[in-house]
């Protein structure tokens, strides 16, 4: 981030995206919307974010042009963020580690989304899995979808907040690491106060930017003194100003520059 920026670009193949690139509904629309997104991104942006969903809506063929998407953005020096928001008992935890952060998967990547609604704790074996592969996770804690309050801000038995609790544990997670643990949180651009502490001395992705609505100065406001450690993330905003490679850099280096005077 220090060397590429402050940004996170979506890769989010949405149909009317592929349709306005000109592009069909169909693993080949998809194949080169995503070479194009490399192609012009992977060697500019700190960090990619695939979405894993609008490639398995084409079945096992869209799941192949996701592990050449990560494969090449790795190999052009970005990191990959693969966006698959996983969550289940421990021992299926185990099987999507093994799926997504054991270094010798063909779905390896820099870190994953995972969900914590089977109880923060049924994550732990693909948060030690991570560890041991130099890799990383980001926890939904306050996301940025309206629906999300209800759920995130209820109270726990031991009354936290349930984002609270899962904040709690990344944090406890992340205690001896330096300069940051690789335990991150999401916490939406889009979220009212806070309440809970985001100082988790991990990496906060902020999803919300552009398409829902956010902008750089709510990154301020949201996370105050811990804005250091924000990933912002943008996808539809950037991708509309595609195909053109030329494009998509222009867009990235606008936003950059929003980013970076808004955080200082
Ligand atoms: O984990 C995420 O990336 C995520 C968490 C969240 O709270 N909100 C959220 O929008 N996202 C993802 O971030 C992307 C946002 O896309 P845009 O709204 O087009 O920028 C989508 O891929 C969402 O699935």
């Amino acid at each position: 981030m220090d060397a590429r920026g402050p940004l996170c670009v979506g890769i989010d193949p949405h149909p009317e995206l592929l349709a306005d690139w000109g592009l069909g509904d169909d693993v080949a629309g998809l194949e080169r919307f995503c070479g194009t997104v490399v192609g012009a991104l992977a060697d500019q942006v700190a960090v990619l974010k695939p979405q894993s969903a609008f490639f398995e809506r084409f079945g096992w063929r869209g799941v192949a042009v996701l592990e050449r998407t990560v494969a090449e953005a790795r190999g052009a020096g970005a990191l990959v963020l693969l966006d698959v928001k996983r969550g289940d008992i421990g021992s299926t935890m185990a099987a999507y580690a093994g799926a997504y952060l054991d270094p010798a998967a063909p779905l390896f990547a820099d870190a994953v989304t995972l969900s914590p609604y089977l109880g923060v704790g049924s994550l732990a074996p693909a948060l030690d899995a991570a560890r041991a592969a130099g890799a990383g996770v980001f926890v939904l804690a306050l996301t940025s979808n309206p629906e999300g309050a209800a759920v995130q801000r209820a109270q726990t038995a031991d009354g936290r907040t349930v984002a609270g609790a899962v904040l709690d544990e990344l944090s406890r997670r992340n205690a001896e690491a330096a300069p940051l643990g690789s335990f991150g949180a999401v916490v939406g651009a889009t979220v009212d106060d806070p309440v809970d502490s985001l100082a988790i001395n991990g990496p906060l992705l902020a999803p919300g930017l552009g398409a829902q609505g956010a902008t750089p100065a709510d990154l301020v406001r949201v996370f105050g003194g811990v804005v250091g450690n924000v990933l912002p993330s943008v996808s539809r905003d950037v991708l509309r100003a595609g195909p053109s490679p030329e494009g998509l850099r222009a867009a990235v280096r606008d936003r950059t520059t929003a980013l970076r005077k808004a955080l200082g």
